[in-house]
């Protein structure tokens, strides 16, 4: 029962303690919150704070509940950005056991350094995003949040009535999958990317869907991320409205059940679910909220632990395998022969998963190696969006017409 402590006192008069050594048995009134190592972020996190060494559980229990007196003044400002910053941590803390690197918001400032009359932080020591997938999911967060304020969930879900009705997303690739003999192609409407800049000047999306879909693309995916990848919902609607037929991937950063919802809304018939960037749990309340709305879920993984992890969860028909690490830019299609071996593939067949082959796909040997690798879709952008002719670039992406 002893140990070093730092307690974080609590609106509600409840204490949230660190330890260093975990406490066994756990007093009831506590929760142990993080170890250690941790205290960092604890030293900087906004609320008050004391620590106390070689103390007994119940003196622990006494300082808490006197320390709490003195602080019920606290605003319910600080109690929601106490509540907020709780919640954040136990996401990272859960996501960092399941092998997610990223985490899901920036942890509370760094520390100011103090030079003279100068202040500074230090790059990487706290709020500094480790690489573009993080940034890109710190800044969805607060985009969400912000959306979520304008069209609240209650709003949404009046407006999923309206909604164009869905389409089979599956059925289409399987569909292209027999009739061609080639996997069945998601062609990616994509303007821009973090990795690769600007990919075409004259962006005309509805253009280049009705392209695609001449061509013989199975599915269109549509990328609504501006900040990164100058794409929007606008696309995604107008592309809907537009009569081109093909089932639509909303190719979104989803953080949050909201965006599922607001994709529907918009006239997606299937939303990506990225492994690296969501919990076994999120995952799995996603794919029944996907069901409940009719929605195709696309859950993408980069490596063996997130291939591992979503064949554990129940119900998933659509797995995309990422050539691209999302945090490096490093693009190897040997990734999806490579996660298809062995007993992983047996499984994935046994499931009657259909696997996607992602990124970095430009000619027909490369979709011909996907294939022998296993997978019945493919999911391309940069190849095909370049051409001045987006049909004519699947000509030449397959070796031959999948259209007829
Ligand atoms: O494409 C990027 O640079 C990128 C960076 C960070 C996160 C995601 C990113 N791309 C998403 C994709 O995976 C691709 O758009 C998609 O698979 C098509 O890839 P490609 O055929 O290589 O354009």
């Amino acid at each position: 029962m002893e140990g070093l402590y730092v307690i974080n006192l609590r609106a509600n008069s409840s204490a949230i303690i660190s330890a260093h050594q975990f406490l066994n048995p756990i007093p009831s009134k506590f929760t142990i919150l993080r170890s250690m190592q941790q205290t960092h972020m604890l030293n900087h996190s906004p609320f008050k704070q004391f620590s106390v060494s070689s103390m007994k559980a119940q003196q622990v229990e006494i300082s808490a509940g006197l320390a709490s007196v003195s602080d019920a003044g606290i605003s319910d400002k600080d109690a929601l950005k106490l509540k907020e910053w709780e919640v954040g941590m136990f996401q990272d803390e859960i996501a960092a056991s399941q092998g997610i690197k990223i985490r899901r918001r920036p942890p509370t400032g760094p520390p100011l350094h103090y030079v003279g009359p100068f202040e500074f932080h230090l790059q990487n020591e706290g709020n500094t995003p480790r690489d573009v997938l993080e940034e890109i999911v710190w800044h969805k967060d607060i985009e969400v949040s912000q959306m979520k304020e304008r069209k609240p969930l209650s709003m949404l879900k009046k407006l999923l009535d309206n909604a164009p009705p869905v389409r089979d997303f599956v059925g289409a690739l399987k569909a292209a999958n027999s009739r061609t003999g080639v996997p069945g192609l998601i062609a990616e409407v994509k303007k821009a990317s973090p990795s690769r800049g600007v990919l075409r000047e004259d962006f005309d999306p509805i253009q280049i869907a009705k392209a695609y879909e001449k061509g013989g693309a199975a599915c269109l995916s549509v990328l609504t991320d501006e900040k990164f990848f100058q794409g929007s919902f606008e696309n995604l609607e107008a592309i809907r409205n537009s009569g081109v037929q093909c089932p639509l991937l909303c190719k979104e950063f989803v953080v949050d059940a909201w965006q599922i919802y607001y994709a529907r809304v918009k006239g997606a018939d299937a939303v990506l679910l990225i492994a690296a960037v969501l919990p076994d749990l999120d995952i799995k309340y996603m794919i029944k909220l996907c069901k409940l709305l009719g929605l195709a879920a696309l859950v993408e993984v980069h490596d063996e632990r997130e291939m591992d992890r979503v064949l554990a969860i129940q119900g998933i028909e659509l797995v995309g395998i990422n050539n691209r690490d999302l945090g490096t830019f490093k693009v190897d299609i040997s990734n999806t022969k490579k996660l298809l071996e062995g007993e992983r593939g047996e499984r994935i067949r046994e499931k009657g998963i259909i696997v996607v082959g992602e990124s970095g796909l430009f000619t027909p040997a490369d979709i011909a190696y996907v294939q022998g690798a296993g997978v019945r879709a493919v999911l391309v952008g940069e190849s095909i969006v370049k051409q001045k002719d987006p049909t004519a670039g699947i000509v030449e992406l397959f070796g031959k017409d999948i259209a007829s």
